[in-house]
């Protein structure tokens, strides 16, 4: 058991302590890796193809435990929770997964509307809110088609629907603007700084798209080496910081 750190990290959303992983005997994808991410903080996560930036959002996401150190959310080491204690913990994470991972057999309303069907709400209750946020991200016309009948990026924006529209306190999303252009690019960025902003969820968006991240004034996490290290926000000429939220320059709508 790693020894936690009594620091001013306890209050973290997300925590990792002295984090390894290593899939097989071929070496460590993650080696020693320390973060912590302030509860409401907004953070990109960098790195070369292969580098293991899924593989550390996998970690966050309670999809796989590190195979040394400690993964906390929310203030808790998540190595001593229950099975049903970790199924709590993960009902409060969205996350936007690289290949999306729809269902066939269901609609775009009905894959986005999934999360709150298994949480037991009435359709009644949510059917306006889901659609109005499928039309938000540009499928109001497509939002009773199978994911089979969807390009790659309408598939991207159901699966972004989807991991918002529980409101969670994390939200993770590996490229999730990887298949849009770059102006539905930014409404999506638009999308989490609101949820960020207006819900004070944590955002983590691992992204190769530099363009964009220089966008937003946040910071940057950049992986190598399986070593993390923060580096310093280049914001670009459209981004700018009013109080503690973090805005993008929005087109006119
Ligand atoms: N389930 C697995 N079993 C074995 N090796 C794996 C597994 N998943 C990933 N890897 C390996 O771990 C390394 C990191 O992969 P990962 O997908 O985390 O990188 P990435 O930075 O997200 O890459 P990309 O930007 O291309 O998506 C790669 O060498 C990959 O082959």
């Amino acid at each position: 058991m790693t020894q936690l750190r009594p620091d001013i990290f306890d209050e973290a959303a997300v925590r990792l302590d002295a984090v390894t992983l290593r899939y097989d005997a071929s070496g460590e994808i993650l080696s020693g890796i320390d973060l912590a991410l302030k509860p409401g903080s907004f953070s990109f996560l960098t790195g070369a193809s292969g580098a293991g930036k899924s593989s550390l959002l996998k970690l966050l996401y309670l999809a796989r435990p590190p195979s040394t150190g400690e993964v906390s959310l929310f203030g808790r080491p998540t190595s001593r929770l229950t099975r049903d204690q970790l199924s709590a913990m993960r009902r409060r994470i969205g996350v936007v997964f690289q290949e999306f991972r729809l269902l066939g057999h269901l609609t775009a309303y009905e894959n986005a509307a999934l999360p709150l069907r298994v949480m037991g709400r009435k359709e009644a209750q949510y059917r306006t809110d889901v659609e109005e946020l499928l039309a938000w991200v540009g499928l109001g016309e497509r939002m009773h088609k199978r994911p089979e009948t969807l390009s790659g990026g309408e598939q991207q924006r159901v699966a972004i629907a989807r991991a918002v529209v529980t409101q969670p306190d994390l939200l993770i999303a590996d490229e999730p603007t990887g298949n849009v252009d770059p102006e539905m690019g930014a409404r999506l960025m638009r999308l989490f700084i609101e949820l960020n902003k207006r819900l004070g969820t944590t955002v983590i968006i691992a992204s190769h798209d530099l363009g964009l991240i220089r966008q937003v004034e946040a910071p940057v996490y950049h992986l190598a080496n399986g070593l993390l290290a923060r580096t310093t926000p280049e914001p670009g000429k459209t981004a700018r910081r009013r109080g503690d939220g973090i805005e993008i320059k929005a087109e006119e709508e």
